[in-house]
């Protein structure tokens, strides 16, 4: 099956608000803000592209979702990020219980250096004292979800340095699966990859999304069509629009917009 025959396949549920962003602004240290009043909803089951030129702020704006930035000094970050009715940007929201619930698939594959298995184990003995047999249940979970599992079953003690580039990362988006999140964050996760990896990763976004919400920061316009049902274009720290996927790319509102995704600029 195709997987845009794939994606019109799937029966979406309800439109529902996952994550609100709401006038949201950031800063590098004193001088640099890279943030200006971003607001936009996430909605739960759905996959979100956000776009845009080099240094327009995604990244930025991916990771004011889980708080990451709160690990280095001199990074803020002023407005709300609604989850669950509560701001995840205040100390209020525990950063243990906020990685739980909103996980995050890096650039670049990074497996831990130990075996498949124990990458898969490690992040849920942060969280959970489980049997042996139950762990070895949420680890084959994990990695059934993440479309991994036939191809390592045999080998679960391999160091999972040995895996392929698409392996690996499919291995990380397993690791963020096993830990139960509601909302996973993908900063570019397929740009270290071949296309047949790559492929491989944007169905399995494509199949994730029934049950979990996907925030994806992409430079590739045809990924973003393909497997986003959503687009948010930013341009120099500002969200200039937000809306349905085939909108965006075929009837965008700004001119800006349009000029970006049909190649003018950027
Ligand atoms: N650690 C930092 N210190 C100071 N400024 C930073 C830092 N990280 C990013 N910036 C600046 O913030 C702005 C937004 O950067 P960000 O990485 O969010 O953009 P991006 O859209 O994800 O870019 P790219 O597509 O190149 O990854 C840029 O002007 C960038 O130079």
């Amino acid at each position: 099956m195709s997987q845009v025959a794939h994606i019109q396949n799937y029966q979406a549920s309800p439109l529902k608000k996952r994550m609100d962003v709401q006038g949201l602004n950031f800063f590098y240290g004193k001088d640099k803000q890279a943030l200006f009043e971003v607001s936009l909803p996430i909605y739960k089951n759905r996959v979100t592209a956000m776009i845009g030129p080099s240094g327009c702020g995604k990244s930025t704006l991916l990771r004011c979702l889980n708080r990451i930035y709160e690990l280095y000094p001199g990074q803020r970050a002023e407005g709300n990020v609604l989850l669950d009715d509560s701001c995840v940007l205040t100390k209020k929201v525990s950063l243990n219980d906020l990685r739980a619930k909103v996980g995050m698939v890096f650039q670049k594959p990074t497996p831990f250096p130990m075996s498949i298995y124990d990458n898969i184990a490690f992040g849920i003995k942060l969280y959970e004292s489980l049997s042996r047999k139950e762990m070895d249940k949420r680890v084959r979970e994990a990695l059934e979800q993440a479309q991994l599992w036939n191809e390592v079953k045999d080998k679960l003690n391999s160091d999972a340095s040995s895996l392929s580039g698409g392996q690996q990362q499919r291995l990380c988006i397993a690791r963020t699966i096993a830990l139960k999140p509601e909302v996973i964050l993908m900063d570019e996760p397929t740009s270290a990859l071949d296309p047949i990896a790559t492929q491989g990763i944007e169905e399995l976004i494509s199949e994730l999304r029934k049950h979990y919400t996907i925030v994806i920061v992409t430079h590739n316009m045809q990924q973003a069509q393909r497997i986003s049902d959503y687009t948010a274009f930013m341009y120099l720290g500002e969200l200039i629009e937000f809306g349905e996927t085939e909108q965006v790319f075929k009837k965008p509102v700004n001119a800006r917009t349009k000029d970006y995704v049909q190649g003018t600029f950027g």
